[in-house]
């Protein structure tokens, strides 16, 4: 679920690349894996990208280099391609007229794409779906062109031209040179994307404009949110400053991610009206009734938060059930989003060091573990033993989101549902598989109703990830079988799946024998060492060797990245103005 955004400063004569660096680091909890600007000063295209987070990618000098006014930014979480860096974005084509896009989602229809656009000569140099989207733009774009300037017409033309085009979810930001900057979302709407204004604070009388993936970079950067961009509809802010906006969507109707609101998004931000606050808070009332209902005479003597995305709806569960709310695990503050990092191996590691116990919040105690959402279980399984260890008696575990049993195809990266805990397992069955006395998951219903509560008008949602329907209407169990057999066997499933075996049999001797940690430590040291040393992962983040234990995997994306970038044949670092074809 990567960030997106785009900003230009009213006043010619500023430099954007500060706001879009903290703008982007506002957008972190999007995208762990890789960074990257591009900025315009007067027609020459300044591009610095490279895996790591936005701290990294962006040093002093790089800054020195990425002038202009106006630009845009992205931080990835990949979904399709690789977690190389060549892939991340922005990406940028310099025929015609040169543009970067940024963007979040993903495309579904890639294979046909692919097909077509080298039909009409047009050069695709990586996996990546997002540049696709790039060229279909800018082939329509020329087809657009009818040897005059660019005007707001012939962009919303290409625009159109492309949402027929392109299936899948997508938000996107382009820079386009010598015209300005464009933002569109796709016909349902899947992914967010959200329009912000303030006064230049150098110059009297022009506005500075900001695209984003979520208000919450709105605020930050002290802008005044204006609303979000519609399903299907674009909005061109022109280098002088100028705002057209044009719906480009045959028949657009409003389907939003429900995930954003579980999981992904900030609870500060604002996405197409719902305050994702406010909607946590009633998940977390609607899943204490839920388990009421299910356990009149339950014995729960206090609710636990997973930090950190589940500390609003277990805050409200614990008020609905009357029970006291504790901080009983704490959170490595240093330590990211678990569930985005790339390969079971690293995310299984991260868990331990991320998060740990507060003993006396467990010692005999029946404790019910709230999170936002169990996906593959590598979070809850983790947590179900360390509170045991803590002492807790019983340990019952709630989700604020329904069992995920199906693939995501619009940009989570979900390919298979093997992967799955929930997979072809009752509530019971993921209990057993978790170590816990209970589970209880949201009922999709009241999960749709704690949004709708908020804002009526959103119709339905795009939900798939719970109830396998795919709001496009164009994916068949072809396509989730190829999917399957390539995004998720490339990712190794089989493989991993077989990691989170081993995992689960190495912690079970770990806690008989009371060395936990010096057995994870000895796989640690070897492991890192042999996995850099010998290039060994074809990809970042992919499952580790046999035989070499959970701890197999480096904690830092940037680490696992790099490693992986070996492989490809050295360091992938771009840094380079494309109007003046200079490398670092
Ligand atoms: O069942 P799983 O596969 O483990 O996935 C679900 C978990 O992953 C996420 O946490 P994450 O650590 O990514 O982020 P957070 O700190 O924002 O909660 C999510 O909040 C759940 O805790
Ligand atoms: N999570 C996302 O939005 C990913 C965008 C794009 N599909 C990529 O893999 O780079
Ligand atoms: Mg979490």
């Amino acid at each position: 679920m990567c960030g997106i955004l785009a900003a230009l400063l009213g006043d010619a004569d500023t430099h954007v690349n500060q706001l879009i660096v903290d703008g982007l680091t506002v957008l972190q909890h999007r995208g762990q894996d890789a960074a990257g600007i591009v900025t315009c000063e007067k027609g020459h295209l300044n591009l610095r990208k490279d895996s790591g987070l936005v701290s990294e990618v962006f040093q002093h000098h790089h800054m020195l280099t990425l002038r202009g006014n106006l630009g845009i930014g992205h931080v990835r979480y990949p979904t399709a391609g690789t977690s190389s860096c060549a892939e991340a974005q922005p990406l940028f084509t310099n025929y015609p007229y040169g543009i970067c896009a940024a963007h979040n989602g993903n495309i579904t229809n890639t294979a046909e794409l692919r097909a077509a656009l080298v039909q009409s000569l047009r050069h695709i140099n990586t996996g990546s779906d997002s540049e696709l989207v790039l060229n279909v733009f800018a082939e329509e774009l020329q087809a657009q062109h009818k040897g005059r300037d660019i005007c707001p017409t012939d962009v919303f033309e290409a625009v159109r031209k492309l949402m027929a085009r392109c299936h899948g979810a997508y938000g996107v930001v382009m820079l386009v040179n010598g015209v300005g900057l464009l933002g569109f979302r796709d016909p349902h709407g899947i992914r967010p994307l959200v329009l912000g204004t303030r006064n230049s604070t150098t110059q009297a009388g022009v506005t500075d404009f900001l695209l984003a993936s979520e208000s919450v970079a709105i605020d930050t950067l002290r802008f005044s949110l204006v609303g979000d961009v519609g399903p299907g509809e674009a909005i061109l802010i022109t280098t002088e400053g100028k705002l057209h906006r044009s719906q480009c969507a045959r028949s657009p109707q409003l389907m939003p991610c429900i995930f954003e609101y579980v999981y992904f998004a900030r609870p500060d931000s604002i996405m197409d009206g719902v305050q994702v606050y406010e909607a946590r808070l009633n998940m977390g009332e609607r899943l204490a009734e839920s388990i009421l209902r299910k356990y009149p005479q339950h014995d729960i003597d206090v609710v636990i938060p997973v930090p950190d995305t589940s500390r609003t709806s277990g805050l409200s569960c614990a008020y609905t059930l009357g029970r006291p709310f504790r901080e009983g695990f704490i959170k490595n503050r240093y330590i990211a989003r678990t569930f985005i990092m790339p390969g079971q191996a690293v995310r299984m590691k991260t868990v331990r060091m991320k998060l740990n116990t507060i003993r006396s919040e467990f010692r005999g105690k029946n404790v019910l573990l709230v999170d936002d959402s169990i996906v593959r279980g590598t979070t809850s399984r983790e947590l179900v033993s360390m509170a045991r260890e803590a002492g807790a008696r019983k340990v019952y575990v709630t989700s604020a989101a329904p069992a995920v049993r199906y693939p995501n195809v619009y940009g989570i990266d979900i390919p298979t549902r093997i992967e799955l805990i929930a997979n072809e397992r009752d509530e019971a069955q993921v209990a057993a598989e978790l170590g816990a006395d209970w589970v209880v998951y949201q009922a999709l219903e009241d999960l749709k109703t704690s949004i709708r509560k908020i804002n009526p008008s959103i119709q339905e949602f795009d939900a798939s990830c719970f109830d396998g329907r795919y709001v496009t209407g164009d994916i068949t169990d072809e396509y989730l079988v190829e999917l399957q057999g390539g995004r998720g066997k490339k990712q190794g499933h089989q493989q991993q799946q077989a990691e989170v075996l081993r995992g689960r049999a190495e912690r079970k001797m770990v806690s008989e024998t009371s060395e936990k940690h010096k057995t994870w430590n000895a796989h640690d040291g070897n492991h890192s060492a042999s996995n850099c040393a010998n290039g060994a992962p074809a990809e970042a983040g992919a499952a580790a060797p046999a035989g070499m234990g959970p701890g197999a995997a480096s904690v830092s994306t940037r680490l696992s990245s790099a490693c992986a970038e070996k492989k490809l044949g050295g360091s992938c670092e771009v840094l380079f103005n494309l109007g003046r074809e200079t490398t670092k």
